[in-house]
């Protein structure tokens, strides 16, 4: 099976890292092009994968079709590749706020289309993507541009009209959980550790409390409970952040984020 790249960014880069450190697929049967030569030759020369000239040459020799360019020119992009599309491949797309429906428009109405949200995380195998089929595509076929995610992390099949939310919660949530664990070693710095430790810890904190929260099945309340210890020290930091807008920060954030990917901010 040949997987192939239109698009070789931030999140493509993750996708393909997370399947080469599974070996998903031989080195050589993932391949890119992207806008600058430069970029994707070398991007390509690094991992072993194959650089292709052309877009179009990309659709042609692959089975996966990856669509990862940002959502702005991704009708362009369809439209050069459009030719190169058949039944006989998947088209997989990974662009924000483009629906099913507008992918079809924009190629063909018989296509198999997966749809889907990964996040950066699949770059070390602990991604988390959202996924929806059009209805050419079942069966085998699905089951094998799903496998593609599987293999970097979970899967989530969710109806489109979650997607923005998803997208929210989990794909720009990455940034915000990396800007959480920037504020908290920032606090770190202030009382007197060096930057690099704080983050050290904080992050490890993070990564230990997840993995805490899934281990036990309990709710986050919960373990914030047991956290608080009566008339101590977490309970007056809680109350402080709340004071200070903690929750209604965070749901505002993805209010933002949901109205900028479906186009409700004007
Ligand atoms: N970043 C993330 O965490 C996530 C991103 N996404 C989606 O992934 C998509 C890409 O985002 P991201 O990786 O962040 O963006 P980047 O800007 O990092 O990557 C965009 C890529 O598109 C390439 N490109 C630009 N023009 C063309 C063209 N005409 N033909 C082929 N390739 C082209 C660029 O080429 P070059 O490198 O040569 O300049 C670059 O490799 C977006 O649609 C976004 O919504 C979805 C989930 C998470
Ligand atoms: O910021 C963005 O637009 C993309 C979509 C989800 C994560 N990054």
């Amino acid at each position: 099976m040949k997987i192939g790249f239109i698009g070789v960014g931030a999140m493509a880069q993750a996708i393909i890292q997370g399947l080469l450190n599974a070996k998903f697929v031989p080195a050589e049967n993932i391949l890119v092009h992207s806008a600058h030569k430069a970029h994707y030759e070398n991007y390509a020369k690094q991992y072993g994968l194959t650089a292709e000239a052309t877009n179009q040459q990309v659709a042609e020799n692959s089975d996966l079709v990856v669509l990862a360019v940002v959502p702005a020119i991704a009708a362009d992009v369809l439209a050069e590749i459009r030719d190169q599309l058949s039944t006989q491949k998947t088209l997989i797309s990974i662009v924000s706020g483009v629906s099913l429906n507008r992918l079809e428009e924009l190629t063909d109405y018989n296509l198999p289309i997966l749809r889907s949200l990964p996040n950066i995380n699949s770059q070390y195998g602990q991604g988390m993507t959202a996924v929806a089929a059009n209805e050419n595509l079942s069966g085998d076929r699905k089951a094998q541009a799903i496998a593609m995610y599987e293999a970097t992390g979970s899967v989530s099949e969710l109806s489109e009209s979650q997607f923005a939310a998803f997208s929210a919660i989990s794909g720009s949530a990455v940034a915000y959980v990396d800007f959480f664990i920037d504020s908290l070693s920032r606090a770190g710095v202030k009382y007197g550790f060096t930057k690099e430790m704080a983050t050290q810890i904080a992050a490890q904190t993070t990564l230990g409390s997840a993995h805490s929260l899934m281990a036990s099945g309990q709710t986050p309340a919960e373990l914030i409970d047991k956290v608080c210890s009566p008339g101590g020290d977490t309970i007056a930091g809680i109350l402080a952040m709340e004071q200070a807008g903690f929750l209604p920060s965070i749901i505002k954030g993805i209010d933002a984020t949901i109205a900028k990917s479906t186009g409700n901010n004007g």
